[in-house]
C-alpha cells in the first residue's frame, strides 16, 4: 500500500494545486515524491496549465522526508532510489527546471526535505506563523534534498549555517525579514495568493527565481570561508565526537567554492552515506523514543481524555516550588504559591521574579510578557483559595510526617476532583497518601532542577494511581513543553536510581587510586556535559549524602560507602554553593582543579583500608567511561526488571534528559546493545571478583547476557508495576 501521495487540481485560472497528503505530517515518503513528480509531469504536459502551487494537507505543508522510512533503509530492508534521483531528478531538473513556475503555499510546518521542495519553488508565500527549517542535523544526517545549495543562497551563509548546524526553525514572519518567503499572509488568503502570484511569474509581472542560482545573498569568497572557519571550529566546541555537523560545512562549502551543482552532488553523496552512521541511527532511535514516551500502556490507551486544568497550587517556594512555578506561569497557568510564613512566601515569590529576569536579560522574553507572567502568580499561606484549584503539586522539604500532613490538609481542602501531586524525588508514594482516603488521585511530578529549564518530568504512579490522574498530568507535561516518562513507585524511582552508580563507581575507584579529574575528563569526553565529580559539586554535597542515606536504607547491599564527600564537608566543603568541592570556584562558576583535595583523598582511602589498584593506573579513558557507566546500565536492568519503567527506550530519554547522556549514542540502553550484554556482564563480574558487589551483575543482565537478547528486548509483561 502506498505511504502517502500527491493530489492534484486544475482551476479555471490554469493553476494546479498539487498537495502533499501524508498525515501526520504530510513527511515525504518515497511514494510521495514519485507522485509528486507524476503530477508534476502532467501539469507540465497539460495546455491548460499556466503554473503551479505546491501545498500540504491539512494546515500542514511538509515535516520533511519520512523519518520512518530510515529504519527501513538502515537494515537494507527497502531498495533505495539511486544517489541523486531525488535530489537532482525530481527536485532539481523537473521542479525548479520546469517550464511552467511554481509557488510553495506554506501553512503549519515545511522542514527538512519540506523547506527543500519549497525552496525548488520559484516564490514561496507562508503564514506568519508556519515554521520553516532544515533540522536535519537533529537526526545525525544532513539536508539531502538540495537545502545545503539553496538556504544559504536564499539567506546568507551565516543565517544558513546557523539554521541547519543549531537545527533551529524560524517563524514566517522572520523567513520574510531574511527573504526566504516572498509574501506572508492569512491561513485564509493562502492558496489565492499562491495562485495569484504563480500566474503572475507565468506573466513575467514578477521575477521567475531559480535560488539554486542566486548569488546575491552570498558572500564574497574570501569572507565566506571565514565564515566557514568560524563554523568549523564552533561545530567542534560544541561536540567534539560529532562528524555530520563538519560534513555539512564541508558540502557548503563545495557549493560556494565549486558551483552550486558540484555542491549538490557532493551533498547527495555525503548524505547518503551518513544515513547509515551510527549516530544517525541512535539519534532517529531517541526522535521515536521521545515521542513514546507518552504512550502508556493501561493510561493512555484507554481513550480517556485529559480533563481541564484551569488552575495550580504549588507547595512551598523553595529552589523547586518556585521553579515548578516558573515553569508553569511561562505556559499560563494561574498559580497559587502556598507558603508558611511571610518572610519565606515573599522569598518563593522573588526566586520566580528571577527566574523570569534571567529570560529578559538573555532577550527570551519581554518586558511586557514579564509583567503578565509574574501577574499570573498568588501568594498565600492559607488553605482558603485552595477550593477551586484542579492540580496541587508538593514540593516542601522531604520530610514524611510533614508531606503526610499536607495530603491529609490537601484532602480537606481541595475540591474532590483535584490532582494532588508530589514532587519529591526519592519517598515512597504510598508512604506519603497513607494518611488520606485520595490514593487514586496521588501521583508523583518529580521534575528535575531547575524546574523552569530542564525539559524532563518524571510521572511516578502507584497501583492506586487512576489512569485518569496519569492523562491529566501527561497533558500538563506537554503544556509545559516537559518530556514525559511515567514510572512505577519506590525509592528513587527511575532516573535517580539510575543516577545514583554514576557517583558511587567514581568515588570507589578514587579510593582504589584513580585521579578525580580524570575521570571526570572521560565522562566529559565521552560526551555527558559533566563528570560525575564536577556534577556533585554542582548539586551540592549535602544533597548527594541525603540521596546515599536513602540508597543505603534500601539497597545496602549494592551501596559503596565512600568517606571522601563527609570528609570534605566536615572542612564546610560542599560544592559550588561553597565555593570548594572537588574543584575551586574563585571566578563565578569556572571550576578549576584544586590540589588540596589530595589530603582528604588520601584520608578517605586510608579510612577505606584499600591498596591502590596499579592495574587502574593504566586504564585508557574508554576504560574508565565503561567502568564508570556499566553499574549505570546495570542499574537500568533492575528498574525494567522490577517494572518500574515500562520499556527501555523511556529509560533512553531518561539519561538523556535527566542525566544529559549525549543523544547520539542513542541513550544508555541503546548504548548498552550496541556493546552487548555479554561483554558488559563479563566486565562486572569480573570487577564484583575484584573489587566487591557493588559491581554484581544483575539477574536481569545475567539472562539476558547468556541468552544473548539485547538488554532493551521487552520484558514479560507479568512483571510490570505500571
Ligand atoms: C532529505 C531530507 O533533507 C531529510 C529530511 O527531511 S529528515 C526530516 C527532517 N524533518 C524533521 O526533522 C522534523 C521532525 N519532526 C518534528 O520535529 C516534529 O515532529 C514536528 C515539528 C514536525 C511536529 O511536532 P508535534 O506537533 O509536536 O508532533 P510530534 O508528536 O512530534 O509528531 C507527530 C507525529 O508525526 C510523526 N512525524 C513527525 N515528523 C515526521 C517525519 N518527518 N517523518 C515521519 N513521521 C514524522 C511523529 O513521529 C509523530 O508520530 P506519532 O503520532 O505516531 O508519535
Amino acid at each position: 500500500m502506498a505511504k502517502g501521495r500527491t493530489e492534484m487540481e486544475v482551476g479555471a485560472d490554469g493553476v494546479a494545486v498539487i498537495t502533499i497528503c501524508n498525515p501526520p505530517v504530510n513527511s515525504l515518503s518515497i511514494d510521495v515524491l514519485l507522485s509528486l513528480k507524476e503530477n508534476y509531469g502532467e501539469a507540465l504536459r497539460r495546455n491548460d496549465v499556466k503554473a503551479i502551487v505546491i501545498t500540504g494537507k491539512g494546515g500542514k505543508f511538509s515535516g520533511g522526508f519520512d523519518i520512518t522510512s530510515f529504519g527501513s533503509v538502515q537494515g537494507g530492508k527497502v531498495e533505495q532510489p539511486k544517489v541523486g534521483y531525488i535530489s537532482i531528478d525530481i527536485i532539481t531538473d523537473t521542479l525548479e527546471a520546469a517550464t511552467k513556475p511554481s509557488v510553495a503555499a506554506i501553512d503549519g510546518l515545511a522542514l527538512g526535505g519540506g523547506l527543500e521542495v519549497a525552496m525548488a519553488c520559484h516564490a514561496r508565500i507562508s503564514t506568519p506563523t508556519a515554521q520553516l527549517g532544515l533540522p536535519e542535523l537533529q537526526l545525525g544526517v544532513i539536508p539531502g534534498f538540495g537545502g545545503t545549495q539553496r538556504l544559504p543562497r536564499l539567506v546568507g551563509l551565516t543565517k544558513s549555517l546557523e539554521m541547519m548546524l543549531l537545527s533551529k526553525p524560524i517563524k514566517g514572519e522572520e523567513a520574510h525579514q531574511l527573504g526566504l518567503v516572498d509574501s506572508l499572509v492569512s491561513a485564509d488568503d493562502l492558496v489565492n495568493t499562491a495562485r495569484r502570484w504563480a500566474l503572475d511569474i507565468s506573466e513575467f509581472k514578477r521575477p521567475w527565481i531559480k535560488s539554486l542560482y542566486k548569488t546575491d545573498k552570498l558572500e564574497p569568497l574570501g569572507e565566506a570561508r571565514e565564515i566557514l572557519k568560524f563554523a568549523r571550529a564552533q561545530a567542534r566546541r560544541q561536540a567534539a565526537n560529532l562528524e555530520h555537523p563538519l560534513v555539512c560545512i564541508d558540502v557548503v562549502e563545495e557549493g560556494i567554492v565549486s558551483g552550486p551543482r558540484a555542491g549538490l552532488w557532493k551533498e547527495a553523496t555525503a548524505f547518503q552515506g551518513l544515513l547509515f552512521s551510527d549516530t544517525c541511527k541512535n539519534l532517529v532511535h531517541v526522535f521515536f523514543s521521545q515521542r513514546a514516551t507518552s504512550k502508556v500502556p493501561g493510561a493512555t490507551d484507554l481513550g480517556l481524555m485529559p480533563r481541564k486544568i484551569t488552575k495550580v497550587a504549588i507547595l512551598g517556594g523553595g529552589l523547586m516550588g518556585s521553579g515548578i512555578a516558573t515553569a508553569m506561569i511561562l505556559s499560563n497557568y494561574p498559580v497559587l504559591l502556598k507558603e508558611v510564613n511571610e518572610k519565606f512566601l515573599n522569598a518563593g515569590i522573588d526566586r520566580i521574579r528571577a527566574n523570569l529576569q534571567s529570560r529578559v536579560r538573555k532577550g527570551k522574553m519581554t518586558e511586557e510578557r514579564y509583567e503578565k507572567a509574574i501577574s499570573l502568580v498568588t501568594g498565600v499561606l492559607d488553605y482558603e483559595r485552595f477550593k477551586d484549584v484542579d492540580l496541587v503539586i508538593e514540593a516542601v522539604i522531604e520530610n514524611v510526617k510533614l508531606k503526610q500532613q499536607i495530603f491529609v490538609d490537601l484532602e480537606k481542602y481541595c475540591p474532590s476532583h483535584c490532582v494532588l501531586a508530589t514532587n519529591t524525588s526519592t519517598i515512597d508514594l504510598n508512604l506519603i497518601g497513607e494518611k488520606t482516603k485520595s490514593k487514586d488521585r496521588i501521583v508523583g511530578a518529580h521534575f528535575f532542577s531547575p524546574a523552569h529549564v530542564m525539559p524532563l518530568l518524571e510521572i511516578v504512579r502507584t497501583q492506586h494511581t487512576s489512569p485518569q490522574v496519569v492523562v491529566d498530568l501527561l497533558d500538563v507535561g506537554k503544556k509545559i513543553k516537559k518530556t514525559p516518562i511515567v514510572v512505577g513507585n519506590c525509592t528513587g524511582f527511575a532516573v535517580n536510581r539510575m543516577f545514583f552508580p554514576y557517583t558511587q563507581s567514581a568515588l570507589l575507584f578514587v579510593d582504589l587510586g584513580m585521579d578525580v579529574y580524570k575521570i571526570d575528563r572521560a565522562c566529559t569526553k565521552f560526551g555527558m556535559p559533566m563528570g560525575p565529580f564536577r556534577l556533585a559539586d554542582l548539586v551540592g554535597f549535602g544533597v548527594a549524602v541525603a540521596t546515599g542515606m536513602q540508597y543505603l536504607e534500601n539497597f545496602p547491599e549494592r551501596v559503596y560507602k565512600s568517606m571522601l564527600i563527609p570528609l570534605m564537608m566536615e572542612d564546610k566543603r560542599a560544592g559550588e554553593a561553597t565555593r570548594k568541592g572537588f574543584y575551586k570556584y574563585e571566578d563565578k562558576r569556572k571550576a578549576t582543579p584544586d590540589p588540596e583535595i589530595m589530603k582528604y583523598i588520601e584520608k578517605s582511602r586510608s579510612m577505606a583500608g584499600v591498596t591502590p589498584d596499579p592495574e587502574l593506573m593504566k586504564l585508557s579513558e574508554k576504560d574508565i567511561v565503561e567502568m564508570v557507566f556499566f553499574p549505570v546500565i546495570n542499574e537500568a536492568c533492575r528498574v525494567l526488571d522490577e517494572g518500574i519503567a515500562v520499556k527501555a527506550s523511556d529509560l533512553d530519554i531518561a539519561s538523556i534528559f535527566g542525566m544529559g547522556f549525549p543523544p547520539y549514542r542513542g541513550g544508555i540502553m541503546f548504548w548498552a546493545d550496541s556493546i552487548g550484554a555479554k561483554y558488559i556482564h563479563g566486565k562486572l563480574e569480573e570487577w564484583a571478583k575484584r573489587y566487591g558487589n557493588f559491581f554484581k551483575p544483575c539477574s536481569y543482565l545475567a539472562e539476558r547476557a547468556a541468552k544473548g537478547i539485547p538488554l532493551s528486548a521487552p520484558v514479560k509483561q507479568g512483571k510490570a508495576r505500571l
